[in-house]
């Protein structure tokens, strides 16, 4: 709703619908209404809107698209007010984004606070501005800057916005006061002057057609398969070409197109999905509103190889002090050369000034003595991934650090427990997985043990949303969630390789759906000997070789190429070949590699595998379908409780195209019906692969029709 209240002969509009004032009807209306009451009541000289609790407005209530609707639509409320004889102003403090934006620019004048963000991040839930934002904004901002600030949908920050022409004024101090101000030093003035209606879009000397082509061929390659950017370049454009009321016209149909189109449902989808994995729970008690988080005022890391530097990076640029500590002056000193590297990188790409690098550096204090942790809040552990080497460093931690420190490791395949029976503290001993890069990476797996305790839990979903990544908390299992479900999506591209596909034909498809890389790709980024090492460790440990010749593992089809590989010397990038050849010294550009093609004939002929076509679709369906069948057994088991969690994991540690949602989203979208029967006809097929044991929560869920949001509780595995 919208509060009216009048002062000074200033009507004042409080938007109010907490937490974020989004425009729900009843704040449409209240809005309306206000309005038509100020401009009719003769006492008012001027009026002014703001809003209740910190914020402006967030814009359109988002819960709403899916409902049709309802109250007055938003440009009849600027239609209004571009009528008035009263000057309206915005008083801005906190956001005022996407429909808030547009309100404001609705207004005559605006006015905001210094920590003040304005924007039109529509483009991100998959829109355009749909309330006159694609058509007021360039007239107040300019073409290029609105259009930038639409397809990108960042915000901008009060004083830049001021800059820009958005805004008429920054203010410090009360906001309400200021606007109650500034609204009656305007009383006498003409409002038309000040309606954005009649201005011409400013186009700072810029021809529109040589810039219209221009920013379409830059969405089109940048945005590849993503629809709403190339809509906002068009309402833009047509902004700047045709009278304000049919841009507008046009602006609407647009809107209302993308708004029942998938993508804009998956963005939607995704935007809750990011909210809902902060409301975690744990099988033995105690949640996210019961659980105290420890404060966390300095941290120690043990290891400072790539994964340990990065981390330690991760911490001191959020502001947190940091123990980087290593066994020896040598490896130390490397790690802090990779740590600086990692640094101005982020400086010579324009994220960081020198200064502010120095500050961040100035908070690590690099260490060869356990000594230096004896104080520290927190400590992660990122040294080998060896079971043994982990349990010594944590019985040192333990006997070292003070007794409230949580102690974490960041291990992506060990079980928690066993890490954390070698303390006499594993109620504080958790998971925390990092991915590499850890600096750029932002999914955090955070997995908790069978006695991690609710606060050790608080502690580090809220130390991770502290260094700004996106924590989500799962079950401790093998390869917990990312990994394990990443084992039969590899495997599939691999069988898909012995059977007839080559790999670049995989990562083509993978690509043309939206991911960013193709799984041959990873590999030989990563290193075709790192994924050989954990095969043969894991082997090992069952006593059992793998040999180039092993066409099956304790029963299983197993795929030998990577074996082949390494025999040939085959790494991946840093031996220039891998799946893909790479030329030059360093060279980063895959390319088709006859000899690989070559190697895999053989090596299939050799094992009496006989190979066919393999068509891009059964490669997309047999990777996909494998790994959501291994999500559903996740559920099912409870390392998850919802589906959310599973797609939030893909959208930020391998990324899955957000404008589909996430695995299980876009399982939801094909019926739960064909994905379950197409499962159980691939088990069929090939019987030898665990990972098409189809489901039992799939089997039951593919008769319910239940939404996604009930796969949780249908599981039995939900906490809350
Ligand atoms: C037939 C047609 C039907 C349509 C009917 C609707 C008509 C509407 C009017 C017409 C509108 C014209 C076009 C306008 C379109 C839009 O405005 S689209 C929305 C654009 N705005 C955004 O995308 C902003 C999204 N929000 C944010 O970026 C952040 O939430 C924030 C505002 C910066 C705050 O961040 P933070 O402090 O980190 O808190 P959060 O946890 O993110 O949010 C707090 C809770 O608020 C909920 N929330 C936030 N924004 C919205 C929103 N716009 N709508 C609904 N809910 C919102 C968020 O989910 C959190 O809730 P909980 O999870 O329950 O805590």
């Amino acid at each position: 709703m919208a509060e009216y209240s009048i002062r000074d002969s200033v009507a004042i509009i409080q938007l109010d619908n907490a937490p974020v004032n989004a425009l729900s009807v009843a704040v449409r209306t209240g809005l309306y209404d206000g309005i038509e009451r100020a401009a009719g009541d003769g006492s008012v000289k001027a009026v002014v809107v703001c809003g209740k609790g910190g914020n402006f407005c967030a814009g359109a209530d988002i819960k709403e698209f899916d409902e049709g609707s309802k109250g007055p639509w938003i440009t009849e409320i600027g239609d209004f007010m571009d009528r008035m004889r009263k000057p309206v102003v915005a008083a801005i403090e906190g956001v005022a984004l996407g429909g808030g934006l547009e309100v404001a620019l609705f207004c005559h004048y605006r006015i905001a606070a210094k920590n003040a963000r304005v924007g039109q991040p529509e483009v991100n839930i998959g829109l355009i501005p749909g309330g006159g934002g694609t058509v007021r904004l360039p007239r107040a901002a300019g073409f290029k800057q609105a259009l930038e600030m639409i397809v990108t949908g960042n915000p901008v920050r009060a004083e830049r916005a001021l800059k820009m022409g958005v805004l008429d004024e920054v203010v410090s101090g009360n906001i309400l006061e200021a606007g109650i101000k500034f609204a009656l030093s305007k009383a006498h003035i003409d409002t038309s002057l000040a309606c954005l209606r009649n201005r011409p879009v400013r186009m700072d000397g810029l021809n529109i057609d040589t810039k219209a082509d221009a920013a379409l061929a830059h969405v089109k390659s940048k945005y590849k398969g993503f629809e709403a950017p190339m809509f906002c370049v068009k309402a833009v454009v047509n902004a700047a070409r045709v009278p304000y009321d049919d841009a507008i016209q046009k602006e609407r149909e647009y809107f209302f197109e993308l708004r029942t189109s998938g993508q804009s449902q998956a963005l939607r989808y995704a935007f809750f999905a990011e909210r809902q994995i902060a409301r975690w729970g744990l099988p033995g008690g105690g949640d996210y509103r019961t659980a105290r988080a420890i404060p966390v005022r300095s941290v120690g890391v043990v290891g400072a190889g790539t994964m340990g530097a990065g981390i330690a990076l991760c911490i001191i640029t959020s502001g947190l002090p940091c123990v980087l500590l290593e066994q020896n002056q040598e490896f130390l000193e490397k790690g802090v050369t990779s740590l600086r590297g990692q640094l101005m990188g982020t400086v010579r790409l324009g994220k960081m000034t020198a200064g502010e690098a120095e500050v961040c550096l100035s908070r690590l204090k690099p260490s060869t003595s356990m000594e230096d942790l004896k104080h520290v809040d927190m400590v992660i552990e990122a040294v080998f991934e060896d079971l043994k080497l982990k349990r010594e460093v944590f019985e040192r931690l333990d006997k070292t650090c003070k007794p409230e420190t949580i102690l974490c490791t960041n291990t992506s395949t060990l079980d928690i427990d066993s890490v954390a029976t070698a303390t006499g503290r594993p109620d504080k001993v958790v998971g925390t997985h990092f991915f590499a890069p850890s600096y750029l990476m932002k999914l955090l797996e955070n997995i908790y043990g069978s006695r991690t305790s609710p606060e050790t839990v608080a502690t580090v979903m809220r130390f991770g949303k502290t260094i700004r990544k996106v924590p989500v908390l799962v079950g401790s299992c093998t390869g917990f969630v990312a990994n394990r479900m990443l084992a039969p999506y590899t495997a599939e591209a691999q069988f898909c390789v012995e059977e007839g596909a080559s790999p670049a034909q995989v990562d083509s498809v993978l690509m043309d759906f939206g991911m960013p890389m193709g799984t041959f790709r990873v590999s030989d980024l990563s290193g075709i000997d790192v994924s050989f090492s954990i095969r043969r460790e894991a082997a090992r440990k069952l006593g059992v070789t793998l040999t180039v010749d092993s066409r099956y593992f304790r029963g299983q089809r197993h795929c030998s190429l990577i074996e082949r590989l390494v025999e040939k010397g085959r790494l991946g990038r840093k031996t220039g070949k891998g799946w893909y050849k790479y030329e030059g010294p360093g060279g980063t550009v895959p390319l088709e590699d006859p000899d690989v093609l070559e190697i895999i004939e053989t090596h299939c002929r050799a094992l009496g595998i006989e190979r066919r076509n393999v068509g891009s679709h059964e490669i997309q369906e047999r990777m996909q379908l494998a790994m959501i069948n291994e999500g559903f057994k996740i559920l099912e088991e409870g390392i998850c409780t919802r589906a959310e969690e599973i797609d939030v994991i893909w959208l930020y540690g391998f990324g899955w195209p957000r404008y589909l949602g996430g695995p299980m989203f876009y399982a939801s979208k094909l019926g739960l019906k064909r994905v379950f029967e197409k499962i159980c006809t691939f088990h069929k097929r090939f019987p030898h692969s665990q990972h098409w044991v189809p489901s039992v929560l799939l089997g039951k869920l593919s008769e319910s029709g239940l939404p996604l949001s009930k796969w949780g509780e249908a599981a039995g595995t939900s906490r809350l």
